[in-house]
């Protein structure tokens, strides 16, 4: 597991899912306008020599690269970026052939993209009558901690909406604990905003690092998948890297004190990854992502008394300390706290030992038709099954929170995760379609 402080990893680039160094995209692409040269850097190992003859920032700065390839997927247990772009992909094809090639396509990009590196051949130089393979807005970018995280929605193993036949054949490859999440007292779900056949998350340090990967990552799948629906999201309000200051979300609070940690790895073994007996096989290492954009009434939240908002929580605004203790790393006293409080309710202790990594963002998209702030939590949450873990939290939450003055759930959507991508001869999704 990753030894990992919230500015970066260890300095060494080699273990898995770590932050390691890279050289800027301009410099690749630079290297790269002669095409094929780039292709064999790639292909054939030349990495040391660019990386020599860039100069990298340290390890722990925010231009770094993250590890794409371990035991696990970056961008679950590694330190959270400030930036992220959220994709929800319909796959449009129905010839299982297409999508292999797809899944495959998109781990060569993401590979690259993870450490700096332009799509294919690159931005610029390439023949003149055809369009480039990258965009090229992240040219000259840092890689920025960008990792890149592939998650299988159920729909892709049931088929299409209109049919619900079997178009891939993986119909008996669905995992248990990859079910339908239920509909909870509260929820308002946009469809359009729900659900997906596929998802990648993208997080990194710089937006247009995040967003140029999700743009190439769909130009490549013209054709073979199309967005369904897509998040950004700013001011991560979860970290995994508890000895970094807690962030805090757009209530005030600061969230994700007891989050599970990266560092954790007896933690993780236990809530996050999906362990060998558990089965499927193809999980093994891989974990459940449950994405809910929850709308936020930023204004009524305003007009409260600051002893309603800690009553909320049960914890205070300013130390983030629990109800009757002084620091906020302090154990919370569950009886001290209103019954409908928010952390009462969503500790482990009243959930029969349940826990998740919390790795949510902020967003808003400006402001509705009624000059409110249209803004909110894009709550991610991964853990070993979700029938353990959000769903009976959730539940709960959903029925007694405080806090369901103040918010509504208003998309949703569930997906399995599977392990990391093991070397460049191994892609996204491998064991699921072996
Ligand atoms: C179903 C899971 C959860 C949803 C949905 C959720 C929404 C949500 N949470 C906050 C703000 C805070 N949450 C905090 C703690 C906390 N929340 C959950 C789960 C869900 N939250 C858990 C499991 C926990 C940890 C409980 C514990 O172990 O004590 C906190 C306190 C600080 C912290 O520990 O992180 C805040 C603040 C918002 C605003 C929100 C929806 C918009
Ligand atoms: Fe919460």
């Amino acid at each position: 597991m990753t030894d990992e402080t919230e500015q970066g990893g260890p300095a060494d680039a080699g273990g898995a899912n770590g932050t390691a160094r890279a050289p800027s995209r301009r410099s690749v692409i630079g290297w790269g306008g002669a095409g094929l040269a780039l292709g064999a850097a790639v292909a054939g190992g030349t990495t040391l020599a660019l990386r020599a003859t860039d100069s990298p920032e340290p390890a722990g700065s925010a231009g770094a690269a993250v590890p794409f390839h371990g035991a696990h997927q970056a961008g679950i247990a590694t330190a959270v970026p400030d930036r992220l772009h959220f994709a929800a992909f319909d796959v449009t094809t129905e010839n299982r052939a297409e999508l292999i090639q797809l899944l495959k396509d998109w781990t060569a990009a993401a590979s690259l993209m993870t450490e700096g590196r332009a799509v294919g051949e690159g931005a610029f130089g390439g023949v003149p009558e055809a369009p480039p393979d990258d965009t090229g807005e992240a040219a000259g970018l840092k890689p920025s901690r960008l990792t890149l995280t592939i998650g299988f929605g159920p729909s892709l193993f049931t088929g299409d909406a209109k049919a619900r036949q079997d178009r891939f054949g993986l119909a008996k490859r669905r995992p248990g604990a990859l079910v339908d999440l239920p509909k909870f007292p509260g929820d308002n779900l946009d469809p359009a905003r729900s659900g997906g056949d596929l998802c990648v998350q993208a997080c990194a340090d710089d937006p247009q690092v995040a967003v140029h990967a999700i743009r190439n990552l769909a130009r490549i799948g013209f054709g073979r998948i199309a967005i369904r629906w897509s998040q950004l999201g700013f001011g991560k309000t979860s970290s995994t890297t508890p000895d970094a200051q807690t962030p805090r979300n757009l209530f005030g609070f600061k969230d994700g004190t007891r989050n599970v940690a990266g560092t954790d790895t007896a933690a993780l073994d236990r809530h996050v990854w999906v362990s060998a007996d558990a089965g499927p096989d193809w999980m093994a290492g891989g974990s459940y992502l449950v994405a809910r954009r929850i709308a936020m009434r930023i204004e009524s939240w305003d007009r409260t008394s600051l002893q309603e908002q800690e009553d909320v929580f049960g914890r205070d605004k300013g130390e983030g300390a629990p109800v009757g203790k002084a620091r906020e790393h302090d154990e919370p006293f569950l009886k001290s706290m209103l019954p409908a409080s928010h952390v009462r309710l969503a500790h482990p202790d009243s959930n029969g030992g349940a826990r998740m990594l919390r790795r949510g963002y902020s967003y808003t998209d400006g402001t509705d038709g009624l000059g409110r702030l249209d803004a909110g939590l894009f709550f991610l949450a991964y853990q070993h099954d979700v029938r353990e873990a959000f769903i009976p939290v959730q539940r709960s939450l959903s029925r007694s929170d405080a806090l369901n003055e103040y918010i509504q759930h208003v998309g949703s959507a569930v997906f399995a995760v599977p392990p990391g991508v093991r070397d460049k001869d191994d892609w996204w999704g491998r064991g699921l379609f072996s």
